[in-house]
């Protein structure tokens, strides 16, 4: 009821624990704190807060328009729904390396188990669009850096991602990854990686755990956990996959309606009302509300017996 029962902390040491190279965990996106515990009932690893997910959902583009601000709050709002440890989309810390350091505290105050920076220039694009800019190893170490330093939780986890296999090719992103490990990276996350062979190359030279971004319509094709996991990957997040999958139901239905006039053909593919409940954990706030409606308070402590 209400929340999680684990702390941010041990959501922390636990992530620290799982990510594991060739463990494959599976973190599936979600663009609403509703989904956190579905997530964790269908026995996924942990939860991924995508930042193009919490941008779309705003309505508008991932090109580092969202703050710090709503990306915390909206982070901090899914953490706290689930036993499970969340990852958060900082896109590129939000500034400048001091700006950096204070998205971490941020983070880490909303109960995110870690998040990633990029070394993308701002204003950032999807890594899966062509057309983006890279910073300066200089400037991407000192993000990581600045991150690291800042955290006051140490097993916050610090991921950096570097956009630029599909800027300068595969040889640029990897040398680029072992300086970002060096600056204290917890773990590296390389866009838009083309094949298998290049995430094996990645999580060959680097000695921290290897991120694969499954993103449909990307520049990666959709690999399976069991080929990921051959190649050496920890961790698989499916960033946009739930919010794709839920506008192209709404879209659906909405045809429905208006071709048929009603949405009684849509019912079926529908969350129910019961199930719906179930995830909101409807019955324990009425035994709860229940159990102190009836509590019995003793009559000195009452209005009653103070007036005797
Ligand atoms: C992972 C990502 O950074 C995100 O914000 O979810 C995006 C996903 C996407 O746009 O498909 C990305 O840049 O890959
Ligand atoms: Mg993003």
């Amino acid at each position: 009821m209400l929340y999680a029962k684990t702390t941010p902390e041990q959501k922390r040491a636990h992530l620290r624990q799982i990510l594991t190279p060739g463990a494959a965990r599976q973190f599936p996106g979600t663009f609403t704190p509703l989904s956190a515990p579905l997530i964790q009932e269908k026995g996924f690893d942990g939860l991924y807060v995508s930042g193009a997910v919490l941008a779309n959902e705003l309505g508008l583009p991932d090109i580092g328009l969202t703050t710090l601000t709503e990306v915390a709050q909206r982070a901090g709002q899914i953490a706290r729904m689930s036993d499970l440890p969340t990852i958060a989309d900082a896109d590129t810390g939000f500034g400048e390396p001091m700006n950096v350091a204070r998205t971490i505290h941020e983070l880490e105050n909303a109960g995110l188990a870690g998040c990633h920076i990029e070394d993308q220039v701002n204003p950032k694009r999807c890594g899966h669009l062509d057309g983006k800019s890279t910073v300066d190893t200089e400037t991407a170490t000192k993000r990581i850096r600045a991150a690291a330093e800042a955290r006051r939780d140490a097993n916050f986890l610090i991921m950096a991602r570097t956009d630029l296999r599909a800027v300068e090719g595969l040889d640029a992103a990897v040398e680029r990854a072992q300086a970002l490990v060096a600056a204290g990276a917890d773990a590296i996350f390389p866009e838009a990686m083309k094949d298998l062979r290049e995430f094996e190359v990645m999580c060959q030279a680097v000695d921290v755990p290897v991120l694969a971004n499954m993103t449909e319509f990307g520049k990666s094709e959709l690999f399976t956990r069991e080929q990921l996991a051959s190649a050496g990957v920890a961790l698989i997040i499916y960033p946009v996959t739930s919010l794709r999958s839920a506008m192209g139901a709404i879209e659906r239905t909405l045809d429905t309606i208006s071709a048929a006039g009603t949405q009684e053909s849509a019912v079926p593919e529908m969350m129910t009302r019961a199930r719906l409940y179930e995830l909101v954990d409807y019955e324990a706030y009425s035994s709860f509300d229940a159990g102190v409606f009836d509590f019995d308070v003793p009559d000195r402590f009452t209005n009653q017996g103070a007036q005797r």
